[in-house]
Protein backbone atom coordinates (compact mmCIF):
# COMPACT_ATOMS: atom_id res chain seq x y z
CA UNK A 1 0.00 0.00 0.00
CA UNK A 2 1.30 3.70 -0.92
CA UNK A 3 2.26 5.70 2.09
CA UNK A 4 0.80 8.89 0.35
CA UNK A 5 -2.57 8.39 -1.46
CA UNK A 6 -4.57 10.23 -4.04
CA UNK A 7 -7.86 10.75 -3.85
CA UNK A 8 -9.52 11.20 -7.33
CA UNK A 9 -12.85 11.53 -6.51
CA UNK A 10 -13.98 15.09 -7.26
CA UNK A 11 -11.60 15.11 -11.25
CA UNK A 12 -14.63 13.96 -12.41
CA UNK A 13 -15.64 11.33 -14.12
CA UNK A 14 -14.73 12.41 -18.03
CA UNK A 15 -11.29 13.30 -16.45
CA UNK A 16 -10.80 9.90 -14.29
CA UNK A 17 -11.05 7.96 -17.53
CA UNK A 18 -8.63 10.73 -19.35
CA UNK A 19 -6.30 9.99 -16.51
CA UNK A 20 -6.90 6.11 -17.26
CA UNK A 21 -6.37 6.16 -20.52
CA UNK A 22 -3.11 7.79 -20.00
CA UNK A 23 -1.72 5.70 -17.14
CA UNK A 24 0.75 3.57 -19.87
CA UNK A 25 2.36 6.34 -21.02
CA UNK A 26 3.05 7.22 -17.35
CA UNK A 27 4.62 3.99 -16.34
CA UNK A 28 6.64 4.35 -19.56
CA UNK A 29 8.00 7.64 -18.67
CA UNK A 30 8.38 6.47 -15.03
CA UNK A 31 10.95 3.67 -16.73
CA UNK A 32 12.71 5.85 -18.75
CA UNK A 33 13.56 7.73 -15.34
CA UNK A 34 14.67 4.51 -13.74
CA UNK A 35 16.69 3.00 -16.63
CA UNK A 36 18.14 6.56 -17.23
CA UNK A 37 17.10 6.63 -20.95
CA UNK A 38 14.54 9.80 -20.52
CA UNK A 39 15.93 13.62 -22.19
CA UNK A 40 18.17 14.63 -19.22
CA UNK A 41 18.59 11.27 -17.69
CA UNK A 42 22.52 12.66 -17.02
CA UNK A 43 20.44 14.69 -14.26
CA UNK A 44 18.33 11.86 -12.53
CA UNK A 45 20.43 10.85 -9.84
CA UNK A 46 17.47 11.84 -7.38
CA UNK A 47 16.01 9.08 -8.01
CA UNK A 48 16.66 5.90 -5.82
CA UNK A 49 19.23 8.21 -3.83
CA UNK A 50 18.29 7.23 -0.12
CA UNK A 51 19.17 3.66 -0.69
CA UNK A 52 22.17 4.18 -2.85
CA UNK A 53 23.62 7.14 -1.00
CA UNK A 54 21.44 8.54 1.78
CA UNK A 55 21.27 6.42 4.75
CA UNK A 56 24.99 6.51 4.29
CA UNK A 57 25.60 10.53 4.13
CA UNK A 58 23.38 10.49 6.98
CA UNK A 59 25.82 8.49 8.93
CA UNK A 60 28.83 10.54 7.71
CA UNK A 61 26.82 14.22 8.40
CA UNK A 62 26.07 12.94 12.06
CA UNK A 63 29.31 12.04 12.63
CA UNK A 64 30.96 15.08 11.30
CA UNK A 65 28.19 16.90 13.67
CA UNK A 66 29.22 15.05 16.64
CA UNK A 67 33.01 16.18 16.16
CA UNK A 68 32.10 20.10 15.59
CA UNK A 69 34.48 21.70 18.51
CA UNK A 70 32.12 24.66 17.82
CA UNK A 71 29.03 25.08 20.17
CA UNK A 72 25.91 26.56 18.30
CA UNK A 73 22.50 27.82 18.81
CA UNK A 74 21.54 29.55 15.33
CA UNK A 75 22.31 27.29 12.04
CA UNK A 76 22.11 30.38 8.93
CA UNK A 77 21.81 28.85 5.92
CA UNK A 78 22.76 30.94 2.87
CA UNK A 79 21.29 29.80 -0.85
CA UNK A 80 18.73 30.58 -2.95
CA UNK A 81 16.07 28.22 -4.63
CA UNK A 82 16.60 24.42 -4.43
CA UNK A 83 19.66 25.49 -2.02
CA UNK A 84 18.02 26.48 0.65
CA UNK A 85 14.05 25.85 -0.33
CA UNK A 86 14.10 22.38 0.70
CA UNK A 87 15.97 22.64 3.93
CA UNK A 88 13.11 25.39 4.30
CA UNK A 89 10.22 23.45 3.54
CA UNK A 90 11.01 20.61 6.49
CA UNK A 91 12.67 23.04 9.50
CA UNK A 92 9.22 25.30 8.77
CA UNK A 93 7.22 22.26 9.07
CA UNK A 94 9.19 20.31 11.74
CA UNK A 95 10.11 23.21 14.18
CA UNK A 96 7.89 25.35 16.39
CA UNK A 97 6.54 28.28 14.57
CA UNK A 98 7.91 30.91 17.14
CA UNK A 99 11.31 28.39 17.47
CA UNK A 100 13.81 30.93 19.27
CA UNK A 101 10.64 32.18 21.52
CA UNK A 102 9.60 28.77 23.28
CA UNK A 103 11.89 27.38 25.04
CA UNK A 104 13.66 24.41 22.94
CA UNK A 105 16.74 22.51 22.82
CA UNK A 106 17.11 22.65 19.14
CA UNK A 107 18.97 25.64 17.50
CA UNK A 108 17.14 28.23 15.79
CA UNK A 109 17.65 27.93 12.22
CA UNK A 110 17.85 31.01 9.69
CA UNK A 111 18.18 32.02 6.22
CA UNK A 112 19.86 34.14 3.62
CA UNK A 113 21.05 34.48 -0.29
CA UNK A 114 17.78 34.00 -1.15
CA UNK A 115 16.82 37.78 -2.05
CA UNK A 116 18.62 41.26 -2.39
CA UNK A 117 17.27 43.08 0.18
CA UNK A 118 19.95 44.73 2.29
CA UNK A 119 17.69 45.59 4.92
CA UNK A 120 16.76 41.83 5.63
CA UNK A 121 20.21 41.46 5.10
CA UNK A 122 20.85 43.63 8.12
CA UNK A 123 17.83 42.00 10.15
CA UNK A 124 19.84 38.58 9.85
CA UNK A 125 23.43 40.43 10.88
CA UNK A 126 21.34 41.90 14.08
CA UNK A 127 20.18 38.27 14.86
CA UNK A 128 24.04 36.69 14.43
CA UNK A 129 24.87 39.03 16.75
CA UNK A 130 22.44 38.04 19.48
CA UNK A 131 23.50 34.22 18.89
CA UNK A 132 26.08 32.08 18.32
CA UNK A 133 26.25 30.96 14.83
CA UNK A 134 26.85 28.51 12.12
CA UNK A 135 26.89 29.26 8.68
CA UNK A 136 26.19 26.61 5.96
CA UNK A 137 26.87 28.00 2.59
CA UNK A 138 25.29 26.44 -0.54
CA UNK A 139 25.49 26.91 -4.01
CA UNK A 140 25.77 24.13 -6.83
CA UNK A 141 27.17 26.72 -9.22
CA UNK A 142 29.46 28.66 -6.58
CA UNK A 143 28.68 31.65 -8.50
CA UNK A 144 24.59 32.18 -8.26
CA UNK A 145 24.66 36.16 -7.39
CA UNK A 146 22.18 36.39 -4.64
CA UNK A 147 24.28 33.99 -2.25
CA UNK A 148 27.83 35.27 -3.40
CA UNK A 149 26.60 38.71 -2.29
CA UNK A 150 25.20 37.28 1.21
CA UNK A 151 28.10 34.88 1.88
CA UNK A 152 30.45 38.00 1.47
CA UNK A 153 29.03 39.72 3.59
CA UNK A 154 28.41 37.36 6.16
CA UNK A 155 31.89 36.35 6.07
CA UNK A 156 33.40 38.97 6.37
CA UNK A 157 31.34 39.72 9.85
CA UNK A 158 31.93 35.97 11.23
CA UNK A 159 35.99 37.21 10.55
CA UNK A 160 35.35 40.54 12.14
CA UNK A 161 33.42 38.48 14.95
CA UNK A 162 35.83 35.18 15.82
CA UNK A 163 38.87 35.70 14.37
CA UNK A 164 39.67 33.91 10.63
CA UNK A 165 40.56 30.73 12.54
CA UNK A 166 37.45 30.09 14.69
CA UNK A 167 35.03 31.42 11.43
CA UNK A 168 36.60 28.63 9.78
CA UNK A 169 35.60 25.90 11.59
CA UNK A 170 31.58 28.09 11.80
CA UNK A 171 31.63 27.93 7.90
CA UNK A 172 30.83 24.85 6.38
CA UNK A 173 30.40 24.91 2.73
CA UNK A 174 28.15 22.86 0.37
CA UNK A 175 29.02 22.76 -3.67
CA UNK A 176 30.36 21.42 -6.72
CA UNK A 177 33.21 19.14 -6.15
CA UNK A 178 35.69 20.95 -8.19
CA UNK A 179 34.09 23.82 -9.83
CA UNK A 180 33.26 27.05 -8.83
CA UNK A 181 34.39 29.95 -6.81
CA UNK A 182 32.78 28.56 -3.75
CA UNK A 183 35.08 25.66 -4.18
CA UNK A 184 37.73 27.60 -4.56
CA UNK A 185 37.13 29.92 -1.80
CA UNK A 186 36.55 26.73 0.71
CA UNK A 187 39.89 25.08 0.04
CA UNK A 188 41.36 28.50 0.41
CA UNK A 189 40.17 29.41 3.69
CA UNK A 190 40.09 25.75 4.93
CA UNK A 191 36.19 25.23 5.20
CA UNK A 192 34.33 21.91 5.67
CA UNK A 193 32.74 21.22 2.35
CA UNK A 194 30.31 18.62 1.08
CA UNK A 195 29.35 17.81 -2.22
CA UNK A 196 26.40 18.53 -4.19
CA UNK A 197 26.12 15.72 -6.40
CA UNK A 198 26.79 16.31 -10.38
CA UNK A 199 23.72 14.81 -11.47
CA UNK A 200 21.46 15.98 -9.15
CA UNK A 201 20.03 19.62 -10.23
CA UNK A 202 19.13 21.96 -7.23
CA UNK A 203 15.43 21.56 -7.28
CA UNK A 204 15.72 17.82 -6.95
CA UNK A 205 18.57 18.04 -4.26
CA UNK A 206 16.98 18.56 -0.89
CA UNK A 207 17.70 14.85 -0.12
CA UNK A 208 21.56 15.34 -0.99
CA UNK A 209 23.97 17.00 1.16
CA UNK A 210 22.08 20.00 0.15
CA UNK A 211 19.44 19.39 2.71
CA UNK A 212 20.63 16.90 4.69
CA UNK A 213 23.53 18.71 6.02
CA UNK A 214 21.65 22.10 7.39
CA UNK A 215 18.51 19.90 8.88
CA UNK A 216 21.07 17.55 10.75
CA UNK A 217 22.89 20.29 12.05
CA UNK A 218 19.44 21.81 13.19
CA UNK A 219 18.36 19.22 14.90
CA UNK A 220 15.98 17.48 12.80
CA UNK A 221 15.62 13.51 11.94
CA UNK A 222 17.21 13.44 8.42
CA UNK A 223 16.78 9.78 8.86
CA UNK A 224 13.51 9.63 9.55
CA UNK A 225 13.11 12.08 6.23
CA UNK A 226 15.45 9.65 4.13
CA UNK A 227 13.35 6.38 5.26
CA UNK A 228 10.17 8.51 3.85
CA UNK A 229 11.24 8.96 0.77
CA UNK A 230 13.18 5.01 0.59
CA UNK A 231 9.54 4.01 0.82
CA UNK A 232 8.09 5.79 -2.15
CA UNK A 233 11.12 5.11 -4.37
CA UNK A 234 10.94 1.70 -3.69
CA UNK A 235 6.78 1.23 -3.77
CA UNK A 236 7.92 2.47 -7.13
CA UNK A 237 10.53 -0.35 -8.17
CA UNK A 238 7.60 -2.99 -8.79
CA UNK A 239 4.12 -3.97 -8.55
CA UNK A 240 0.34 -2.37 -9.72
CA UNK A 241 2.26 0.50 -11.50
CA UNK A 242 -0.89 1.40 -12.96
CA UNK A 243 -2.86 2.47 -9.70
CA UNK A 244 0.33 4.17 -8.14
CA UNK A 245 -0.81 7.65 -6.61
CA UNK A 246 2.62 9.38 -8.18
CA UNK A 247 1.56 8.13 -11.21
CA UNK A 248 -2.10 9.25 -11.17
CA UNK A 249 -1.26 12.85 -10.15
CA UNK A 250 1.23 13.03 -13.25
CA UNK A 251 -1.30 11.69 -15.43
CA UNK A 252 -3.91 13.96 -13.77
CA UNK A 253 -2.05 17.48 -14.55
CA UNK A 254 -1.36 15.86 -18.22
CA UNK A 255 -4.92 15.17 -18.69
CA UNK A 256 -5.93 18.88 -16.99
CA UNK A 257 -3.40 20.25 -19.13
CA UNK A 258 -5.18 18.94 -22.30
CA UNK A 259 -8.01 19.92 -20.71
CA UNK A 260 -6.80 23.83 -20.87
CA UNK A 261 -6.41 24.32 -17.33
CA UNK A 262 -3.57 26.26 -17.32
CA UNK A 263 -3.00 27.22 -13.42
CA UNK A 264 -2.52 24.45 -10.92
CA UNK A 265 -3.48 25.34 -7.42
CA UNK A 266 -1.27 23.37 -4.44
CA UNK A 267 -4.13 24.22 -1.33
CA UNK A 268 -3.12 23.55 2.47
CA UNK A 269 -5.01 23.92 5.23
CA UNK A 270 -1.80 23.92 7.82
CA UNK A 271 0.12 27.39 7.52
CA UNK A 272 3.21 25.30 8.58
CA UNK A 273 3.73 23.51 5.16
CA UNK A 274 4.09 27.48 3.59
CA UNK A 275 7.67 26.45 2.33
CA UNK A 276 6.49 22.77 1.48
CA UNK A 277 4.66 24.64 -1.11
CA UNK A 278 7.48 26.68 -2.22
CA UNK A 279 9.92 23.96 -2.81
CA UNK A 280 6.59 22.30 -4.71
CA UNK A 281 6.18 25.99 -6.99
CA UNK A 282 10.06 25.66 -7.90
CA UNK A 283 9.80 21.97 -8.77
CA UNK A 284 7.45 22.07 -10.76
CA UNK A 285 7.78 25.71 -12.73
CA UNK A 286 11.77 25.51 -13.30
CA UNK A 287 10.79 21.80 -14.58
CA UNK A 288 7.74 22.25 -16.49
CA UNK A 289 7.56 25.64 -17.64
CA UNK A 290 9.37 25.66 -20.92
CA UNK A 291 8.80 25.32 -24.73
CA UNK A 292 5.72 27.48 -24.11
CA UNK A 293 4.22 24.77 -22.03
CA UNK A 294 3.39 23.86 -18.37
CA UNK A 295 0.75 24.01 -15.50
CA UNK A 296 1.58 27.76 -13.86
CA UNK A 297 1.99 25.97 -9.95
CA UNK A 298 0.69 28.38 -7.42
CA UNK A 299 -0.08 28.05 -3.61
CA UNK A 300 -3.08 28.68 -1.48
CA UNK A 301 -3.32 28.71 2.31
CA UNK A 302 -6.90 27.72 3.48
CA UNK A 303 -8.83 28.66 5.06
CA UNK A 304 -6.64 32.26 4.69
CA UNK A 305 -7.10 32.30 1.17
CA UNK A 306 -10.98 31.89 0.98
CA UNK A 307 -11.39 35.19 2.21
CA UNK A 308 -9.24 36.48 -0.16
CA UNK A 309 -8.32 34.76 -3.60
CA UNK A 310 -11.20 31.85 -3.00
CA UNK A 311 -14.02 34.34 -4.70
CA UNK A 312 -11.34 34.05 -8.08
CA UNK A 313 -10.95 30.31 -8.12
CA UNK A 314 -14.91 29.63 -7.52
CA UNK A 315 -15.52 31.95 -10.51
CA UNK A 316 -13.15 33.54 -12.18
CA UNK A 317 -11.24 32.09 -15.23
CA UNK A 318 -11.93 28.45 -15.24
CA UNK A 319 -8.21 27.22 -16.34
CA UNK A 320 -7.72 26.34 -13.37
CA UNK A 321 -6.47 22.76 -11.53
CA UNK A 322 -6.39 22.16 -8.14
CA UNK A 323 -4.60 19.52 -5.97
CA UNK A 324 -5.64 19.92 -2.05
CA UNK A 325 -2.40 18.45 0.60
CA UNK A 326 -3.65 16.81 3.49
CA UNK A 327 -1.49 15.25 6.73
CA UNK A 328 -3.96 13.36 9.06
CA UNK A 329 -4.01 14.56 12.30
CA UNK A 330 -1.17 17.46 12.19
CA UNK A 331 -1.58 18.77 15.74
CA UNK A 332 1.67 16.98 17.72
CA UNK A 333 3.47 19.60 19.65
CA UNK A 334 6.92 20.41 17.93
CA UNK A 335 7.99 21.53 21.92
CA UNK A 336 7.81 17.98 22.91
CA UNK A 337 6.83 15.70 20.61
CA UNK A 338 3.40 15.06 22.51
CA UNK A 339 0.38 14.58 20.86
CA UNK A 340 -1.69 17.48 21.80
CA UNK A 341 -5.69 18.22 21.00
CA UNK A 342 -7.75 21.51 20.90
CA UNK A 343 -11.39 21.37 20.99
CA UNK A 344 -14.05 24.11 21.25
CA UNK A 345 -14.89 25.41 24.75
CA UNK A 346 -18.07 24.69 26.05
CA UNK A 347 -19.90 27.98 26.54
CA UNK A 348 -22.96 28.58 28.91
CA UNK A 349 -23.65 31.54 26.08
CA UNK A 350 -24.64 30.97 22.55
CA UNK A 351 -24.09 34.19 21.55
CA UNK A 352 -21.41 33.42 19.09
CA UNK A 353 -23.32 31.19 17.29
CA UNK A 354 -20.76 28.72 17.31
CA UNK A 355 -22.62 26.28 20.02
CA UNK A 356 -22.65 23.35 16.85
CA UNK A 357 -19.15 23.05 17.06
CA UNK A 358 -18.50 22.57 20.74
CA UNK A 359 -16.53 19.70 21.44
CA UNK A 360 -15.20 19.47 18.02
CA UNK A 361 -11.80 18.99 17.20
CA UNK A 362 -10.46 22.69 15.56
CA UNK A 363 -8.67 20.10 13.20
CA UNK A 364 -11.30 18.55 12.23
CA UNK A 365 -13.03 21.37 11.36
CA UNK A 366 -10.33 22.52 9.48
CA UNK A 367 -10.61 19.24 7.35
CA UNK A 368 -14.04 20.09 7.55
CA UNK A 369 -13.63 23.37 5.34
CA UNK A 370 -11.01 21.46 3.42
CA UNK A 371 -14.02 19.25 1.92
CA UNK A 372 -16.31 21.89 1.52
CA UNK A 373 -14.17 24.03 -0.52
CA UNK A 374 -13.38 21.18 -2.43
CA UNK A 375 -16.83 20.24 -3.13
CA UNK A 376 -17.83 24.38 -3.98
CA UNK A 377 -14.50 24.12 -6.04
CA UNK A 378 -15.35 21.44 -8.61
CA UNK A 379 -18.74 22.32 -8.94
CA UNK A 380 -17.83 25.84 -10.45
CA UNK A 381 -16.38 23.77 -12.84
CA UNK A 382 -12.49 23.10 -11.11
CA UNK A 383 -11.24 19.40 -11.37
CA UNK A 384 -9.61 18.61 -7.53
CA UNK A 385 -7.60 15.56 -6.63
CA UNK A 386 -6.18 15.33 -2.99
CA UNK A 387 -3.05 13.97 -1.56
CA UNK A 388 -3.48 12.69 1.42
CA UNK A 389 -0.28 11.86 3.73
CA UNK A 390 -0.25 10.52 7.53
CA UNK A 391 0.45 12.43 10.25
CA UNK A 392 3.25 15.37 9.50
CA UNK A 393 6.59 14.34 10.35
CA UNK A 394 9.77 13.72 8.70
CA UNK A 395 8.82 10.81 7.33
CA UNK A 396 6.08 12.22 5.36
CA UNK A 397 7.81 15.08 4.31
CA UNK A 398 10.79 12.61 2.72
CA UNK A 399 7.73 10.84 1.60
CA UNK A 400 6.42 13.76 -0.05
CA UNK A 401 9.57 14.63 -1.67
CA UNK A 402 10.19 11.09 -3.68
CA UNK A 403 6.17 11.41 -4.60
CA UNK A 404 6.66 15.29 -6.10
CA UNK A 405 10.15 14.50 -7.72
CA UNK A 406 8.77 11.87 -9.51
CA UNK A 407 5.83 12.85 -10.39
CA UNK A 408 7.36 15.90 -12.11
CA UNK A 409 9.94 14.21 -13.76
CA UNK A 410 7.25 11.99 -15.21
CA UNK A 411 4.61 14.70 -16.01
CA UNK A 412 7.02 17.00 -17.95
CA UNK A 413 8.48 13.74 -19.88
CA UNK A 414 4.30 13.55 -20.67
CA UNK A 415 4.33 17.03 -21.60
CA UNK A 416 7.75 16.36 -24.17
CA UNK A 417 9.38 18.75 -21.97
CA UNK A 418 13.14 18.57 -20.14
CA UNK A 419 12.39 17.60 -16.40
CA UNK A 420 15.87 18.70 -15.59
CA UNK A 421 17.39 22.15 -17.31
CA UNK A 422 15.88 25.77 -16.29
CA UNK A 423 16.82 27.75 -19.44
CA UNK A 424 14.68 30.42 -18.60
CA UNK A 425 16.05 31.37 -15.55
CA UNK A 426 19.52 32.76 -17.56
CA UNK A 427 17.69 35.70 -18.97
CA UNK A 428 17.37 38.12 -15.34
CA UNK A 429 20.87 36.98 -14.65
CA UNK A 430 22.90 37.98 -17.82
CA UNK A 431 21.06 41.72 -17.75
CA UNK A 432 21.45 42.09 -14.25
CA UNK A 433 25.27 41.27 -14.90
CA UNK A 434 24.79 43.98 -17.78
CA UNK A 435 23.75 46.24 -15.45
CA UNK A 436 25.74 46.08 -12.66
CA UNK A 437 28.59 46.27 -14.64
CA UNK A 438 29.76 42.20 -14.95
CA UNK A 439 33.28 42.13 -16.79
CA UNK A 440 32.37 40.70 -20.12
CA UNK A 441 28.88 41.76 -20.61
CA UNK A 442 29.65 45.50 -20.91
CA UNK A 443 28.02 45.82 -24.67
CA UNK A 444 24.64 44.05 -23.48
CA UNK A 445 24.84 46.45 -20.09
CA UNK A 446 24.81 49.73 -22.72
CA UNK A 447 22.17 48.14 -24.73
CA UNK A 448 20.14 47.76 -21.90
CA UNK A 449 20.23 51.18 -20.57
CA UNK A 450 19.44 52.60 -23.78
CA UNK A 451 15.98 51.18 -23.16
CA UNK A 452 15.72 52.46 -19.99
O1 LIG B 1 22.86 26.24 -6.17
P1 LIG B 1 23.04 27.38 -7.10
O2 LIG B 1 23.99 27.04 -8.23
O3 LIG B 1 23.45 28.64 -6.40
O4 LIG B 1 21.65 27.66 -7.81
C1 LIG B 1 20.53 28.05 -7.07
C2 LIG B 1 19.29 28.03 -7.90
O5 LIG B 1 19.45 28.85 -9.03
C3 LIG B 1 18.93 28.19 -10.19
O6 LIG B 1 20.00 27.75 -10.93
C4 LIG B 1 18.14 29.13 -11.04
O7 LIG B 1 17.07 29.64 -10.33
C5 LIG B 1 18.11 27.05 -9.63
O8 LIG B 1 17.93 26.03 -10.54
C6 LIG B 1 18.88 26.69 -8.42
O9 LIG B 1 18.14 25.93 -7.51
Amino acid sequence: MSLIKLDEKFLGTELREKVDAKMSVAVEKLHSIQEKSCVGSEYTGWWDYPQIYGFNLVKDVQAYINSLDVAYDLVLVIGIGGSYLGTRAVSSAMQHSYQGLVNSDKPLISFLGHHLSETAMIEVLDLLDERQPIVNVISKSGTTTEPSVAFRVVRKYMEDRFGKDEASKRIIATTDKDKGALRQVSQDLGYKSFVVPDDIGGRYSVLSPVGIVPLALAKIDVEALMEGAHQVFNELKSGDLNNHPVLRYAAARNVAYESDKRIEILSYINPKLFYVVEWWKQLFGESEGKDGKGLFPAGLAYTTDLHSLGQYVQEGVRNLFETFIHFDDASTSHRGAVEQQLKVPVSESNVDQIGYLEGKRINDINYGAMVATKIAHFDGQVPCVEIQAPSLSEKTIGALFAFFETACAVSCLMLDVNPFDQPGVEAYKKNLFGLMGKPGFEDLGQELKTRL
